[in-house]
């Protein structure tokens, strides 16, 4: 992650949010709200949700916009003809938004590994970028840090318990060993079902697992929060993130999320991070660092919250934690499978056709299946995942043969 040489300071930052129409996206174009000399929004992007994207396009007048399918991304060029708006569609147009020259800075705000062509060619052509998507780094977060050292890109991550350990760590770096640094400690809210006996997991409803308990995020993270995935994820992306093992990693529940990381130094000092549960923090910290600017959000009254508590981790009630710290050990391609195998299950559980308590035991299937191979390119690695969500769509099917319901 370099400082030196980009636009945080002086210049306007030119700005390409993907996944405009998310939860990521939308608490962007927030802050950006308040800062308009600072960030002039150049393109913007969507899955599907024209309707939502032709309104941000009216508000922001971006110079690009994006939508997955031709014959919607025709009907926005027609609804945004009086705009001076340019629409693209199809797989190769967010490469393009995020080499344009006018933008510097790229948000990643899609979900899943479908962030991974877009995240790599912003990090390729040098750009300033803002990593929320967290799977593609999880798949190749050891390539993307590389590549970044090569093109010059500044890597800053959003995430908020990653954007915190940034915060707590000094700038510019010079890896952990060198910092003085002896661990990381992710914080977790424990999600929806923190204190839920495993015997009530099997009815749980993807209306009961969207619900989290302090974040309003988009469906796959909130499933991910539920079964505690997104702290096994979060776990590799910060060793991709900070170079560090995984043995450096630990996870602490932390039910209240006003702590959102912390660091450990060899003197027996630890910083943490602290405020309330907003994304529009560390949006903010990352769009303007090394700056600080206002982010719009409730300040943080301590003695209103009260109380701070710690658990540790119910690894037998939540066994993705222990599935995600075996595959960063493991390395290689088993992130990679280890994401796949999660994407497939938690869509097939809030489409209710697995319940939530196979969603670890699919995972487990598709890890034990597929052999550890090695993942040095990005072809081998989107090989990876494609043979590993076939693995993960079959795992299902025989699931679903037994005749287990999902509720
Ligand atoms: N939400 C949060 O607070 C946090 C999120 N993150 C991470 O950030 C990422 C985004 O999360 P979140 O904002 O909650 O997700 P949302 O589901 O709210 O938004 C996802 C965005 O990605 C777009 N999208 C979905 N599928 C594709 C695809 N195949 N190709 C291109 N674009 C696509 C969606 O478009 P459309 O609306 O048209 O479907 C939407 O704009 C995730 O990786 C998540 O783990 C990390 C920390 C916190
Ligand atoms: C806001 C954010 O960064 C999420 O990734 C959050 O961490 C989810 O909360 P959990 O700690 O419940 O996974
Ligand atoms: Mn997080």
């Amino acid at each position: 992650m370099r400082q030196e040489g980009h636009p945080g300071r002086e210049a306007v930052q030119g700005l390409a949010v993907l996944g405009a129409t998310g939860s990521i996206g939308i608490s962007t174009l927030k802050v950006a709200e308040l800062h308009p000399g600072r960030f002039r929004v150049v393109a913007l992007s969507a899955y599907e949700r024209a309707e939502e994207l032709r309104a941000l396009c009216q508000t922001w007048r971006p110079a690009l916009a994006a939508i997955h399918a031709p014959e919607t991304a025709h009907w926005l060029a027609q609804s945004l003809a009086d705009t001076g708006t340019e629409v693209l569609a199809g797989p190769t147009a967010l490469e393009r938004i995020v080499c344009d020259p006018r933008v510097t800075t790229v948000v990643c705000g899609i979900v899943g590994a479908a962030g991974l062509k877009s995240a790599w060619a912003a990090v390729a052509a040098g750009k300033r970028v803002l990593f929320a998507n967290k799977e593609p780094l999880v798949m190749s977060g050891h390539l993307l840090m590389a590549l970044a050292r090569q093109s010059g890109a500044q890597l800053l991550p959003l995430d908020s318990e990653h954007n915190a350990v940034f915060q707590c760590l000094p700038q510019p770096r010079a890896g952990l060993a060198g910092a003085g640094v002896r661990r990381i400690v992710l914080t977790c809210s424990g999600g929806p079902f923190r204190n839920t006996p495993a015997s009530e997991f099997a009815t749980i409803t993807p209306e009961q697992a969207c619900a989290h308990p302090r974040w309003s995020m988009g469906r796959k993270i909130s499933v991910d929060s539920a079964t505690l995935m997104n702290k096994g994820l979060e776990l590799i992306e910060a060793c991709r993130l900070f170079e560090a093992a995984p043995a450096q990693i630990d996870v602490v529940i932390h039910p209240q999320s006003i702590i959102h990381s912390l660091v450990e130094y060899v003197d027996g000092s630890t910083l943490a991070q602290l405020g309330n549960p907003d994304m529009r923090t560390p949006i903010a910290h990352a769009l303007a660092f090394p700056d600080r600017i206002e982010a719009g959000v409730t300040r943080l009254d301590l003695a209103a919250v009260g109380r701070l508590d710690f658990e540790v981790p119910d690894e037998d009630r939540f066994p993705c934690l222990r599935l995600a710290r075996a595959a960063a050990v493991a390395g290689a391609s088993a992130p990679t499978v280890l994401n796949a195998a999660n994407e497939i299950a938690v869509e097939a559980f809030l489409a209710r056709e697995l319940p939530f308590a196979a969603i670890p035991q699919v995972i487990e299937s598709v890890l034990e299946a597929r052999p550890v191979v090695p993942a040095e390119s990005i072809e081998a690695i989107l090989e990876e995942d494609r043979m590993a969500r076939e693995c993960a769509h079959r795992v299902i099917g025989g699931h679903r043969a037994k005749g287990v319901v999902a509720c």
